[in-house]
């Protein structure tokens, strides 16, 4: 089992009283990189990368009676939607309503509010309204993105912070317009790059490396570079990383 990974660009974030309409709105790209997912019988265990951890949104979906491993390019907390991606992947092994499982359990856990729902629906993807039924804009594109993941950050810590979500939302929303005006993967990063500055989130190394790369940004939520380009310009951005992972979005 597959499920690709998924950058946020920019959001906003939306409680209702109902778990399932909770969510949030803005838009992010998938990729052809992501989590493997495999079970197999055993005792409740998870393994990320062969170690053994605890992920809040798949210890709510793992039966028991089953062990589980992933495997990822990608590590937690890179703002890469890791969480969502192991929580779907594990949904859909197990439940019939697996969406309406793997989103719960992200939004219960604070660990995600609109990933699942992009990487079900893959592509470019610009989420239109919180939670589900989910009401989105889905752009085919033909790009390749370059990721370097420079360290990790919390997703809880950040979407449960009321100051930091009321400038999220602010930023979010006014992102979210513009790009409907013109959604193109262009505009997309330069808005995305500009929510990161707005909010407050962009980490002062990333905001360096944007200088010296176009069409880029700092995912969301995570200490971790992307950028958008053309195959012939692969090489050139990949010599001035410290890591880069190269892939490309899956439609
Ligand atoms: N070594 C680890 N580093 C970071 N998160 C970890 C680790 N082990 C387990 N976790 C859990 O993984 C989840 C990461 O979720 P999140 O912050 O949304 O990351 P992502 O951006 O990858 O989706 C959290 O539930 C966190 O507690
Ligand atoms: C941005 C975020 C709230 C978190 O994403 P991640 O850190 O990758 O779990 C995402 O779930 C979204 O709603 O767009």
């Amino acid at each position: 089992m597959f499920v690709p990974a998924h950058i946020t660009g920019f959001f906003s974030i939306h409680i209702d009283r109902e778990v399932l309409k909770t969510g949030s709105k803005g838009a992010g790209i998938t990729l052809n990189r992501g989590v493997k997912i495999e079970v197999k019988e055993g005792r409740g265990r998870i393994y990320y990368n062969n170690k053994k951890v605890d992920i809040c949104p798949v210890k709510k979906l793992l039966p028991e009676n089953f062990d589980l491993f992933l495997t990822s390019p990608f590590p937690l907390a890179s703002g890469l939607g890791m969480s969502g991606a192991s929580a779907l992947g594990v949904a859909k092994l197990f439940y019939n309503n697996f969406l309406e499982k793997a989103h719960t359990s992200e939004v219960l856990c604070g660990t995600g509010l609109g990933d699942v729902i992009a990487q079900y629906v893959k592509g470019f993807v610009i989420r239109l309204k919180p939670g589900l039924p989910f009401k989105v804009l889905k752009i085919n594109v033909d790009k390749y993105v370059v990721v370097d993941v420079l360290g990790k950050m919390e997703t809880r810590e950040i979407i449960k912070d009321n100051i930091k979500k009321e400038r999220i939302n602010r930023v979010g929303e006014r992102c979210l317009n513009e790009l409907l005006k013109k959604p193109t993967i262009e505009n997309f990063m330069k808005l995305s790059y500009r929510f990161a500055l707005e909010t407050g989130l962009m980490d002062d190394e990333i905001k360096e490396m944007c200088k010296t790369v176009k069409n880029s940004s700092q995912s969301m939520l995570g200490k971790t570079f992307f950028c958008v380009v053309d195959r012939d310009e692969i090489k050139e951005v990949c010599s001035i990383l410290n890591d880069p992972i190269i892939c490309k979005v899956i439609n």
